[in-house]
């Protein structure tokens, strides 16, 4: 597949977006007008430069406003076009944009457009370029993309065809489908983009919040199978214009670019093959894309244990100890300890910590193949994560979440032989009956802001699990934006938050992370830790004031709640009952109780979770 990129996705001059687009691995780039006014470079110079990078100029854009105006209008539009045409030489670029008109169209007539567009098109065979046509979800008279088709195809210019950009079709709701009757070459370039379901005008929406194939909520799969069934072969590019990737790491967003293409060309081929495989469906077009299917995804079983860094907190040992973990030992080679209850596993590493609060630095995700799930991570341009051990002990595999998390790929259906690597130093114990602990239920995660649209694809694609819609939880330093992932039996769920920046008016407040365990009787538990000495985080009375208007609970269950500090949920499904502990440094941990088939986590409970730890993090300056 030839992949390309508009310079308009990436921050930076010119110059460091060509460089960051070849470093990425894209074979062209789509030069933004505003990007080459802007550079010192003369366009020979880019063109050199390009040429030295290994990158086509596949595109030039954009040229508006050119179609559908009076012969006046349409005299300035080939003056205009002229210029474009000479600088497009000097830089050796092939082919034009042209937007479907906005601003001076008066004239709602395709045999216009169709005359006009040919007419272009003649002016531009001289310099030996092509036009490709795309209708901008906002045009004037012509802004969907059938529309814009027909007139090309009314056109009958050889120097006139389509240009495909799946956010203007897939904006306004229009179906993609149409485009696999296309003839494959008028379809001159195709553009993707996605994009997060928002209520807005098309226009902000696409100028401030376009992301990667995958990373939004529009069905460009779809439209890429579409594309791939007309018989299309031209290179498939990026065209994002998004307020945060114009302030981001100019190299990284490359390669989360780059990742969108490949993980869209795996499932559209996974799609491809399922449909050849279907009675009844007919041929399957040949793929003239050129797709590649990555190893496949096999959805992991569990979350067989989580890490946690830190230079060294007694304070996090004494609350697993009150949460029944049992110390299992330390690493052979490593100042690393192993901390269990059940199926749950807690690592506690002190190598290279910055400082003593714990941080949650790695995550265990037991899958059925390690090896292919690796692969699947690296070919989706994951970082690997370089790890030292002794010949005698597991090589296990990482990559970066983009985050930062390490991802270890574990064998799942079996103890962990790494276990092994750990050794009781005899150091006393108290008793450890433990509480009925049996797995990590989830992890939440705080993520930076410039990176959750990344996080997004990274999780499907690299772990296959699935989005659930985000949410927005308010709490009282600002909203925090909630993103869910499991895996489709729920085995591994992961959580997602980005809180509210810091910098504004309102008071800083802690922003920990937690591990959440699931236990097999949430009172029990609560009981034995409480006797154990364990602090939990105090609920307001209020919160179960309403718990009991809300879900009509008798008086009895209430009480113990209330005594017990711990929250309740109630869906179709099921309850979910849960507690917290006190937050140590940026870190704590929640202990739940699924009954019945409870898929969620409480989201009413989180503002209130938020305010108790809000009001404690202000306890101490309080008191001084
Ligand atoms: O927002 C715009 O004007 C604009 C310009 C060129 C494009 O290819 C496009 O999709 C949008
Ligand atoms: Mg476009």
């Amino acid at each position: 597949m030839r992949t390309a990129i508009a310079t308009v996705c990436l921050s930076g001059t010119l110059e460091d977006k060509l460089d960051a687009c070849a470093a990425a691995g894209f074979d062209g780039v789509e030069i933004f007008e505003n990007d080459l006014i802007a550079s010192p470079s003369r366009p020979e110079d880019v063109a050199a430069r390009c040429a030295d990078l290994g990158l086509s100029i596949d595109l030039y854009q954009p040229f508006r406003d050119a179609d559908l105006v009076t012969d006046d209008r349409f005299a300035d539009t080939l003056r205009r076009a002229g210029h474009k045409f000479a600088l497009m030489e000097r830089l050796g670029a092939r082919l034009l944009l042209v937007c479907s008109n906005v601003a001076t169209a008066t004239i709602d007539d395709d045999d216009l457009a169709a005359e006009q567009l040919s007419a272009l098109g003649d002016a531009a065979t001289g310099h030996g370029i092509r036009l490709a046509y795309e209708a901008l979800a906002w045009g004037r008279y012509v802004n969907d993309y059938r529309r814009a088709h027909r007139i090309v195809e009314l056109a009958g210019h050889p120097a006139v065809g389509t240009c495909l950009d799946s956010f203007h079709i897939l904006s306004r709701g229009h179906d993609p489908a149409a485009i696999a009757g296309f003839d494959p070459e008028r379809i001159f370039f195709l553009q993707l983009a996605d994009a997060p379901a928002l209520g807005m005008d098309v226009l902000s929406w696409s100028r401030h919040h376009r992301v990667f194939p995958g990373e939004g909520d529009l069905p460009v799969v779809a439209l890429f199978d579409a594309v791939v069934a007309s018989g299309y072969a031209g290179p498939v590019s990026l065209e994002i214009f998004n307020d945060v990737f114009r302030q981001s790491e100019t190299r990284r967003t490359a390669v989360a670019g780059l990742r969108s293409l490949i993980a869209l060309a795996d499932t559209t081929a996974g799609h491809r093959a399922a449909a050849t495989r279907t009675p009844g469906a007919g041929d399957v077009r040949p793929d003239r894309v050129g797709l590649t299917a990555l190893p496949a995804v096999t959805p992991p079983t569990a979350l067989g244990f989580a890490e946690v860094k830190t230079s060294g907190n007694d304070h996090l040992e004494r609350v697993l100890r009150q949460l029944g973990f049992g110390y299992v030992g330390t690493h052979q080679s490593k100042p690393v300890t192993l901390w269990q209850q059940g199926d749950a596993r807690i690592v506690i590493n002190a190598q290279d910590a910055a400082s003593a609060d714990p941080l949650i630095s790695a995550l265990g995700v037991d899958v059925r193949r390690p090896i292919d799930a690796a692969d699947r991570a690296h070919r989706l341009l994951a970082e690997a994560v370089p790890r030292t051990q002794r010949v005698d002990e597991e090589a296990l595999t990482a990559v970066r979440a983009p985050d930062g998390t390490e991802i270890f790929f574990c064998q799942s259906g079996t103890a962990p032989a790494w276990a092994a690597e750990f050794h009781h130093d005899g150091r006393s114990e108290g008793e450890h009956p433990g509480l009925g602990i049996r797995r990590i239920d989830h992890v939440n995660l705080v993520q930076p802001w410039q990176h959750i649209d990344e996080a997004r694809l990274f999780y499907p694609s690299a772990l296959g699990l699935t989005r659930w819609p985000t949410l927005d939880v308010a709490g009282p330093t600002g909203l925090v934006q909630s993103q869910v992932m499991s895996s489709d039996d729920a085995s591994v769920r992961v959580v997602l938050n980005v809180n509210p920046r810091v910098g504004g008016d309102a008071p800083s407040a802690s922003r920990p992370e937690h591990i959440a365990l699931a236990c097999d009787d949430i009172v029990l538990a609560a009981r034995a830790a409480c006797a154990a000495g364990i602090v939990l985080l105090p609920i307001p009375q209020n919160y179960y004031d309403d718990l009991q208007a809300r879900f009509g609970l008798d008086e009895k269950t209430v009480a113990q709640l209330r005594e017990l500090n711990v929250c309740y949920d109630r869906d179709e499904h099921g309850e979910f009952l849960h507690f917290y502990t006190e937050t140590i440094g940026e870190l704590y941990l929640e202990v739940l109780e699924r009954r019945g088939d409870y898929r969620g986590f409480g989201a009413a409970d989180a503002p209130v979770r938020m305010a108790a730890q809000f009001a404690l993090s202000r306890a101490p300056a309080a008191a001084t």
